[in-house]
């Protein structure tokens, strides 16, 4: 299959899709944000501030004109971090006004609208109506852009409430290295996504503060209680936490020294300060907002989040990351299954 793509953002995660897209044999456009990296791109093949030392395909092509890495496309890939989602949106409705195309939507980030706590595909929906595009596919699950760059074996997920368009998605993406698996529970895929950054943070924090195995697998398995729980409360299907965009992406997140939120929380519980942590990043972390849109939306559901709110307390309350710790182990015994 061929087919004319742009990808939006040239960061880590939508730079190696692009080229993935562009191995698979489409026409792709990525769209950056800044001029010199786009030349970078474009004249050198390189973009080492995020992946350095990787040579992109000669026949992907950069753009910082958004009009014209639309023309004529059939898909948009929006790959940008989630502060930046709706105004993304907002700039590709005013061109498919102009241009009467009706391409499907895709996105691959992770993480919720902070004033809003939406999902990304609803923030999507609104800035790009519906008699602009056609349907919006979710693209998700464990994967990190410096083993996809490596051609190394990645499983993930498509979601679409159209089965059509999700499929369309997975022959898209599918090659020998990376298989796609179609789902049409989009808010248990967005959810997933969004909130195994929070509980990444915490396996990294608890690496950082020197604790074992034991204390990483109880993080991770009750880290997946609440994220079901309020998934569940939210409208998610179930059994999606225990798919790849589910417990697939919270393991390889939380345990996966390529993970940015992994990194940021060991860093923390290595005892460095948050505004230092994500400066020297350079990346997104996007389980630092995602962090506060969690805690706001339990506080609403009154959902019980006991780490999301640890974490919380950590990076919006200032509290000790050393004392939050034994306070999660002193609440109150209860049954496992509730
Ligand atoms: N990295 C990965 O392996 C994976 C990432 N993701 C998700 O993908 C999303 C993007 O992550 P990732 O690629 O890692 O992020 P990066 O920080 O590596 O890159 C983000 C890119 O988006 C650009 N950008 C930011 N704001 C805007 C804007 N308003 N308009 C245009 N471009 C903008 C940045 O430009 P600038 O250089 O100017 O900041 C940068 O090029 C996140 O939601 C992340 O959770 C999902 C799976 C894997
Ligand atoms: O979503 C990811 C892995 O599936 C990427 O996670 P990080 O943003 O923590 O690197």
């Amino acid at each position: 299959m061929t087919e004319k793509i742009a990808v939006l953002g040239a960061g880590s995660w939508g730079s190696i899709l692009a080229n993935l897209l562009d191995e698979n044999g489409n026409d792709v456009r990525l769209w950056s944000n800044s001029e010199a990296q786009a030349a970078e791109l474009n004249d050198h093949h390189t973009n080492q501030h995020y992946v350095p030392d990787f040579h992109y395909s000669e026949s992907l092509t950069a753009y910082t004109d958004l009009a014209a890495a639309l023309d004529g496309v059939a898909a948009v890939l929006f790959v940008v971090p989630t502060k930046a989602i709706r105004s993304v949106a907002q700039q590709v409705a005013a061109v498919l006004q102009q241009t009467h195309q009706k391409p499907i939507i895709i996105h691959a980030s992770k993480g919720l609208e902070l004033e809003t706590h939406k999902r990304l595909s609803q923030v999507l929906a609104e800035e790009i109506p519906a008699d602009l595009r056609q349907a919006i596919v979710v693209l998700s699950g464990p994967s990190h852009a410096e083993e996809v760059a490596k051609r190394d074996i990645t499983l993930i997920t498509a979601a679409s409430e159209d089965t059509k368009a999700a499929t369309f998605v997975q022959q898209l993406f599918m090659n020998d290295y990376f298989r796609i698996y179609t789902n049409n529970d989009v808010i248990g895929v967005e959810l997933g996504a969004a909130l195994k950054n929070i509980i990444a943070l915490g396996a990294g924090a608890l690496h950082g503060l020197g604790y074992g195995d034991d204390a990483k697998a109880a993080l991770m398995t009750r880290g997946l209680a609440e994220i079901s729980r309020l998934g569940v409360a939210l409208g998610a299907q179930p059994l999606t936490f225990i798919g790849l965009s589910g417990v697939g992406d919270l393991i390889v997140t939380a345990t996966s020294v390529h993970s940015r939120n992994w990194r940021a929380g060991n860093e923390l519980g290595s005892g460095q300060d948050l505004k230092t942590v994500i400066e020297t990043m350079g990346m997104v972390i996007e389980g630092i907002p995602s962090t506060k849109a969690a805690y706001e939306l339990a506080q609403q559901q009154s959902i019980e989040m006991p780490i999301t709110e640890a974490i919380y307390d950590v990076l919006y309350n200032n509290a000790d990351i050393k004392q939050v710790i034994p306070q999660l182990m002193r609440r109150e015994g209860k049954p496992e299954l509730q």
